[in-house]
């Protein structure tokens, strides 16, 4: 997924992009869109709620004009001083979105398990088509090489809404490589890492993660994604294809990495879930909740979280102003812990700095957190891949949110392949963070279901 630097391109081309943007009307949702999209180009969806300033956006990425060169030493941020340097048009510093997403581990090597083989482990790019639907109503915004042959926005929207019947599958689609997995001894093997951490702990807390499998992966994203959107509308929903007749990496998280928004950074500590099912509203809900305040353990496994962000804020010359106690985030299906942290930025700092000054946070890896990373790689057994990465979108001037990547799943040909994960302490019972993590499989698990749908 790796595209020619914006230099080569520059170096190339004199007048290098074309842009068009306008507010539409379509006549299909931007799920619907999605999955028509996903069979011409690599294609990204993702609904952010209301929150930490930003108003409600859903936005649809399609195929890829310009991609940022990233290493594992600049991170993210490197990307930074690529795209400022290019003079971007007013209509795409406005409205046009860079889409990024990273693996939990962009160092480690997949060579071994090649479950993430089709997804890069680091991407900050520039859609080819970008719409974006927010309070204004729909803007498409799209951008080609001036001197390649041009997709009018016109072509696009006409490829799109096209009211022939929805592409499938094609028969020479990418097949899955195989074999895959041998999920027999998933639930011994997360046993055994927490029963190994609570004999003897190593640090303060770590996050082990768990797969499972749903044999009967819906054969089209959008019905997934509406029932995502509908029983969690306050998370971020989110749907990633790298290329036609790959995987899709879909999910609904209740979890902001950070945002950014006229140099005011949030973010967010989410950690300490309810124990048992219960309905959002029930009775035994507010129980479960009201035990998850008194918790030690899991006021514990929380305040490493709110310590590590605050602290890594500091540590870089920032504030990191937090509130006591803890709220209750409740879900449809868990309730957690949360505590708002907020900060201001200055013009060398912005939001991906941030995302690679935080991630991983100890909500989805630990504390000290390179030890526990190793941990994780030695032990867990699987390549994590996006799962628990950071995902999102900003503005060419820097305003945007980046989420966690949880809640989620790898919808293959076949099966889908989901995950989660628990924080693990000294205080864990390794029998209840497993049934957390099925607890909070329910999410994907259910609308891959059907269910949230009318
Ligand atoms: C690791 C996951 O969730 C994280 C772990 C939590 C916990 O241990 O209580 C709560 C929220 C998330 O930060 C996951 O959903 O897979």
């Amino acid at each position: 997924m790796t595209g020619p630097t914006l230099s080569d391109r520059l170096a190339r081309w004199k007048n290098p992009l074309h842009v068009e943007s306008r507010l539409v009307e379509l006549p299909l949702s931007l799920p619907a869109l999605f999955e028509r999209g996903r069979f011409l180009k690599r294609a990204f969806y993702l609904r952010s709620p209301e929150g930490d300033e930003h108003p409600f956006e859903e936005i649809l990425g399609l195929g890829c004009v310009w991609e940022a060169s990233l290493d594992d030493e600049a991170g993210f941020a490197g990307a930074t001083e690529q795209f400022q340097r290019f003079d971007l048009p007013k209509e795409v510093s406005e409205h046009a979105r860079l889409l990024l997403f990273g693996a939990f581990d962009p160092t480690m090597s997949a060579a071994e398990d090649r479950t993430w083989e089709h997804f890069s482990r680091r991407a900050l790019y520039l859609p080819e088509l970008l719409l974006l639907r927010n309070d204004e109503g729909i803007r498409a915004v799209s951008v080609t090489l001036a001197s390649s042959a041009l997709t009018s926005l016109e072509t696009w929207l006409e490829r799109l809404t096209d009211t022939s019947p929805a592409p499938t599958r094609s028969a020479d689609a990418r097949q899955l490589p195989g074999p895959f997995f041998d999920l027999h001894g998933e639930r011994e093997r997360f046993l055994g890492n927490v029963y190994r951490f609570v004999r003897a702990p190593k640090g303060q807390k770590i996050v082990y993660a768990r797969r499972a499998v749903h044999t009967s992966p819906p054969k089209a994203c959008d019905a997934l994604l509406d029932s995502l959107n509908s029983r969690f509308d306050s998370c971020a929903t989110f749907a990633l294809s790298p290329h036609p007749g790959a995987p899709v990496f879909v999910g609904a998280t209740p979890e902001t990495l950070v945002s950014c928004r006229r140099n005011r950074l949030h973010t967010v500590a989410l950690a300490g879930t309810t124990r048992g099912k219960s309905a959002p509203d029930s009775p035994e809900r507010a129980q479960a909740e009201a035990e998850l305040l008194e918790s030690p353990k899991d006021l514990d496994e929380h305040y490493v979280v709110v310590r590590m962000i605050s602290e890594s804020l500091v540590k870089r010359g920032f504030s990191g102003e937090y509130g006591t106690p803890p709220r209750i985030r409740r879900l449809a299906n868990v309730s957690h812990l949360e505590t708002p942290i907020k900060s201001y930025t200055s013009g060398n700092f912005g939001l991906l700095d941030a995302v690679d000054t935080l991630h991983p946070t100890p909500a989805v890896c630990g504390q000290p957190r390179e030890a526990t990373r190793e941990r994780i790689a030695k032990y867990e057994g699987f390549d994590r891949g996006l799962y628990a990465g950071p995902i999102g979108a900003m503005s060419p001037r820097g305003d945007g949110r980046v989420f966690v990547a949880l809640r989620c799943g790898l919808i293959q040909e076949q099966r889908a392949l989901l995950f989660a994960g628990a924080g693990i302490t000294p205080e864990s019972d390794p029998e209840v963070e497993w049934a957390e993590t099925n607890q909070k499989l329910e999410a994907i698990q259910s609308a891959l279901d059907g269910e949230g749908l009318t």
